[in-house]
């Protein structure tokens, strides 16, 4: 998928399979938006072929558009319109939808239901376009960044409400550039840089093993001046230290038995005394780092 000499999207090929969480994770600008709205059928890929449901998004769009349930990353409603009644509104174009008043209550819409759109918050957005899409009873969900915007409490519900989705039988496929919603919903994740896939798996798959480990050493009192320099030269080449505040510091380095040893014996050489020193579980962040040499969340 290319916009002008742009290459937004760029021979990435990925299956998604029925009843199944997926997530399409990457940082912005990645991509992720095109590779749904392709999917979508809202935009026409330069080449390759995409298959949803067995159809083709562009020329079966008829057929597909009451099987599918879109979330879009922003708007799908009028300014004007009050929440409740574009719910009730999207319910009306479906055959059998969901009731309108359970969902609105599920979602935390009942507050809002009078505030027209333009007035409702990010978070309320959001969930009313979660709302709109699920009310057709889709058999595939797809969702762009379901919680951007939300906060802690809303997140929860909407990762809950995702959850029930799938033990339904639902197929989702999310995109996300938050680690611990990846981690915490999809049953596959497909990582995406600059177009290209780079790696999929499940998130077990993806962050077991690998090169490198993680250390978070945290001391008693502060550290002394120089100590991220002096750890990283005990630790040797191709070790990381950045030090997270006064008293803590996360290493990732070779994943050996000497690597934690090492930082032990650097802690009583320089009189630091550890309050914790715990090896920790390589995370997607780490993977992508591993494979892009940036932090997927700066
Ligand atoms: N309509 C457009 N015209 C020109 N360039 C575009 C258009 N839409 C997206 N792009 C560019 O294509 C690339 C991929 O964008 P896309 O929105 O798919 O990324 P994303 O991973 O969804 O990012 P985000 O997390 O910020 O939503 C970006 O470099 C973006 O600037």
């Amino acid at each position: 998928m290319r916009y002008g000499d742009k290459v937004a999207v760029d021979g990435l090929s990925l299956e998604v399979a029925r009843g199944s969480v997926t997530a399409v994770l990457g940082p912005n600008g990645a991509g992720k938006t095109t590779t749904l709205e392709t999917c979508e059928g809202y935009r026409k890929p330069q080449s390759g072929s995409v298959r949803v449901l067995g159809l083709d998004p562009q020329r079966d769009r008829r057929d597909l558009l009451p099987r599918i349930g879109v979330m879009l990353q922003s708007g799908g409603a009028w300014s004007g319109v009050r929440a409740r009644e574009m719910l009730d509104h999207v319910a009306r174009l479906h055959a059998h939808p969901l009731d309108t008043g359970m969902l609105s209550d599920r979602l935390g819409l009942d507050d809002c239901g009078s505030t027209p759109y333009r007035r409702l918050s990010g978070g309320q957005q959001q969930r009313l376009g979660l709302a709109m899409a699920l009310v057709g009873r889709p058999e595939l969900l797809f969702v762009d960044e379901p919680t951007a915007g939300m906060d802690p409490a809303a997140r929860r519900t909407t990762w809950e409400l995702l959850e029930e989705i799938r033990a339904d039988g639902v197929t989702v496929v999310l995109t996300t550039h938050h680690l611990d919603e990846a981690e915490r919903l999809a049953d596959t994740v497909h990582i995406i840089d600059r177009g290209r896939l780079i790696a999929s798996g499940t998130p077990a798959e993806l962050t077991r093993g690998g090169r490198s480990a993680t250390i978070r050493l945290v001391v008693t009192r502060p550290f002394p001046d120089g100590a991220p320099e002096s750890l990283r030269i005990a630790l040797g080449e191709g070790t990381e230290v950045r030090q997270l505040d006064a008293v803590s510091m996360l290493i990732s380095g070779p994943a050996d038995s000497t690597t934690l040893s090492t930082v032990s014996r650097w802690c009583e050489e320089h009189d630091v005394l550890p309050e914790s020193l715990s090896l920790g579980q390589r995370t997607l962040e780490d993977v992508f780092l591993e494979l892009t040499g940036r932090e997927l969340e700066p």
